[in-house]
This record gives C-alpha cells, sequence and structure tokens, in this order.
C-alpha cells in the first residue's frame, strides 16, 4: 500500500493508493500546531497502514540528505512550524515504513509528468499560481534539487512600464510571487482575483509575468512542457496571453514544441500532489 501527506499551509490530506494513480480513501486535516496535525496524521496512517509514504510538504524544507536538518521545514512563516522535524517525526513513529520527501510543488510536478499532462515525457516544469507561487521541476525523470529545492516562485522579474504596484512578497516585493499570486492580485486590484472580470487588464499583467517565468525557465532547464496549476490558473484566458507574451518575449531564440501543447494546464486537478507522492514513493 502507499501513502501520500500533501502537507500545505491550511490543511494537510492524508491518502492512500495501491497502484499509486487511483485513491482508495483520502482524509483531510486542518494545519494547526504541528503537535495537533501531526496527531492526525499519526492517527490515520495507524489506520491505513502504507508501506512507502510520499511526504510533500509546503516550504522551504531541507532536502539535503547531508545535511543535520534534512526533513525540516525551515524559515517558513507558519508559526510554531519554523525547523519542524516533519519527517524524522513521522519516520519516529513508522519505522518500517520508507518515506519519499519533496516538496508540495515538486511532488505535483512527478505527478503530472507520470500521470497528467506530461504523460510519456522526461522533462517538466509544473508551476503553481495560488496564495502562494512556485515550480517544480523534472529532469531526465528525476526531481531536480541541489543544495536545497528550486524556489522559482521568487525569481526576479522585468517590470512592465505601465505597473506601478509595489509587490507583496514579504521577502522581495516585486519578485514574480509577490506580482503574479493570488494575494498579490487582491491587493493589487482591491478584490479577490476570482471577481476580476476576464476582461480585466489584471490579466493581461499577470501574463506577461508569468511568460517571463516561463522564458527564464526554457532558457535554464529546456522543460518538453510548462503546466500550470494552482487557484489563479482558473482563468482559462491567461493561457492564451501567455502564449502570446511567450512569444514575443523568447523571439524564436530557441526551439520550443507548439506553444499551444507546451503551456497547459494541469491534467490532474487537485488529485496531482497526491498522485506524485505516491509514485515517489513508489520509487523511493
Ligand atoms: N477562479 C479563480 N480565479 C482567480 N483566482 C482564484 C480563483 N480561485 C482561487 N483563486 C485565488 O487562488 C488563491 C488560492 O490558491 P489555491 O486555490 O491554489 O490554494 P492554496 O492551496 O491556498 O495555494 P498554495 O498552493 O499557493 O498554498 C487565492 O488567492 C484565490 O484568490
Ligand atoms: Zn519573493
Amino acid at each position: 500500500m502507499l501513502g501520500a501527506i500533501e502537507a500545505g499551509g491550511t490543511k494537510f490530506v492524508c491518502a492512500i493508493s495501491e497502484n499509486g494513480i487511483d485513491i482508495i480513501d483520502q482524509e483531510t486535516f486542518p494545519t494547526t500546531t504541528p503537535d495537533e496535525t501531526i496527531a492526525q496524521v499519526i492517527g490515520y496512517f495507524k489506520a491505513h497502514p502504507a508501506d512507502r509514504i510520499g511526504l510533500a510538504s509546503f516550504g522551504p524544507i531541507d532536502v539535503n540528505r547531508k545535511s543535520d536538518q534534512y526533513g525540516y521545514i525551515t524559515k517558513t512563516p507558519k508559526a510554531g512550524w519554523q525547523f519542524f522535524d516533519i519527517l524524522g517525526t513521522l519516520q519516529k513513529h513508522f519505522p518500517d515504513t520508507k518515506f519519499a520527501f519533496t516538496t508540495d510543488v515538486n511532488a505535483a510536478a512527478y505527478g503530472e509528468l507520470k500521470a497528467g499532462a506530461g504523460k510519456g515525457l522526461d522533462d517538466l516544469v509544473y508551476w503553481t499560481v495560488g496564495t502562494g507561487v512556485g515550480a517544480g521541476i523534472v529532469q531526465n525523470g528525476q526531481l531536480l534539487q541541489g543544495y536545497s529545492h528550486p524556489e522559482a516562485g521568487h525569481i526576479i522579474l522585468r517590470r512592465h512600464p505601465d505597473d506601478t504596484f509595489a509587490g507583496n512578497c514579504p521577502f522581495h516585493g516585486d519578485c514574480l510571487e509577490g506580482m503574479t499570486s493570488g494575494p498579490a492580485l487582491q491587493k493589487h486590484w482591491g478584490k479577490p482575483a476570482k471577481d476580476l472580470p476576464a476582461d480585466h487588464p489584471a490579466w493581461d499583467l499577470e501574463a506577461y509575468y508569468l511568460a517571463q517565468a516561463c522564458v527564464d525557465l526554457t532558457l535554464t532547464v529546456a522543460p518538453e512542457k510548462i503546466v500550470f496549476g494552482g487557484g489563479v490558473m482558473h482563468q482559462q484566458q491567461l493561457f492564451p496571453k501567455i502564449r502570446n507574451q511567450f512569444n514575443r518575449l523568447l523571439n524564436d531564440y530557441v526551439t520550443v514544441p507548439p506553444l499551444d501543447s507546451y503551456i497547459v494546464p494541469i491534467d490532474l486537478a487537485d488529485n496531482a500532489g497526491a498522485i506524485g507522492a505516491f509514485l515517489l514513493a513508489q520509487s523511493a
């Protein structure tokens, strides 16, 4: 039996699967304190035992096996969770279980590669644009991680000449997340992102920045496909706008697949993270 834990800033999702694709059982717990929330996760897997569990956590997390803090959630602004040994705590309670450990967005990237929009491919970038912005990158079938995991949601952008919004990233102001996340849109335009009409100028600016993000990762990791998920990407009109801006910015400098099949929406919707976590655990 395979298990998945999607550790998010607002909720934890625990699930089990036999084949890594079909979810047999799933339960959600609110993210409160580590003690309380982890106790619920432990209770879930005592009741639904798994031989292997994929733990996909909100970040930043320490994924460097050589580090003393491997398996920890590190500098999160989330109260009570700073430097919490999430992997170690679970391993202590399930000593016979094999764990895979990565970021939530890496797991979703892996799920989309193996069973979603990137099925059959080896290289994929997955962007989530929601409360936060982040990228999971798979290269040659493996998650891209070095000294740490990518934090591409915070890359620095060329500002649109007409854009005076200061951005809302507490670390960088007008980084990608600071300009394009759901909360950034709300702060910029004075209403929730989902209430902005499809023809609102917000979406042209949003596409302008997300296209830069795609160009940057195209030029650095050369994926076979770029997949977008997250709440903000429910705005389907963003896709043609991003492709247009991408085309303009890249200016044919490198060859990429046809844009309609290169920059695409998520295929597995809310299950991408769990499926990725199962399959990472399976191959751990
Ligand atoms: N239809 C929509 N159109 C535009 N924005 C939306 C839409 N639905 C949700 N959002 C925005 O997406 C954000 C929530 O993102 P998401 O649904 O991915 O959840 P999340 O899990 O909180 O995000 P994250 O994965 O970054 O933690 C909110 O800021 C919300 O305003
Ligand atoms: Zn930032």
